[in-house]
This record gives structure tokens, C-alpha cells and sequence, in this order.
């Protein structure tokens, strides 16, 4: 069961995120981070990638990308806050983003 991330936990959980250029949406309980790449290929290359593990872990981003650029905000509607699958979901972009584009 997915729950919204409690005080205690929300800490070392996004800690490590805001370190790698995350940060907490105005007004929302949602994390966002602009990544920016070579051209729209690369970029575009990389949201797939990304989608594959949103699918298959059934958990979205809310998105955009114009041409070289990302912005990614992410939050669990279920639970209407930042959950676990948040956190997981970007570590796994910041992997996808560090790994030699094709
Ligand atoms: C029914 C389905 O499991 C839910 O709507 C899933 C799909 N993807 C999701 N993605 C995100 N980011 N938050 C959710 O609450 C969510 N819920």
C-alpha cells in the first residue's frame, strides 16, 4: 500500500534527492528537477527509458520537454502527497540520466 511519506521519514528519503538537484514544488507536495541533454534525441531517448520503469512500476510522472529539456514533477495522486515510489521513481531518473546516451 502506497502512503504519503510521514515527517520522520520524508528526510533521508529525499535528502540525497535535493542533493542531485531536486526540490520541493511551491505550493505542492511534489518534487521537480529540470534535466537537460545534448539535443531532443538524447532527451527523448531518455524519457523512454523512464517510462518503461513508470509502467512498469505503475507510477507517472507529470512532464514536459521542450526540445533539450525535461521538467519532470513528481507526487502520488493516490495519496495526494510525495510517497516512497516518488523517491524511487526519481533515483531511478538521475540512474537513467548519469548512463551514456546511444
Ligand atoms: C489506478 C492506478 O494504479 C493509479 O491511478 C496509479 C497510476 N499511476 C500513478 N502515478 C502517480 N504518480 N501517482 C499515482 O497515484 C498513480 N496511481
Amino acid at each position: 500500500m502506497t502512503e504519503k511519506l510521514s515527517d520522520a521519514t520524508r528526510g533521508p528519503l529525499l535528502e540525497p534527492l535535493f542533493a542531485t538537484g531536486w526540490e520541493m514544488v511551491e505550493g505542492r507536495d511534489a518534487i521537480t528537477k529540470t534535466f537537460k541533454f545534448k539535443n531532443f534525441a538524447d532527451a527523448f531517448g531518455w524519457m523512454t527509458r523512464a517510462a518503461i520503469w513508470a509502467e512498469k512500476w505503475n507510477h507517472h510522472p507529470e512532464w514536459s520537454n521542450v526540445y533539450n529539456r525535461v521538467t519532470v514533477v513528481l507526487t502520488t495522486h493516490d495519496v495526494d502527497g510525495i510517497s516512497a515510489q516518488d523517491a524511487k521513481l526519481a533515483r531511478k531518473m538521475d540512474g537513467l540520466f548519469g548512463e551514456p546516451q546511444e
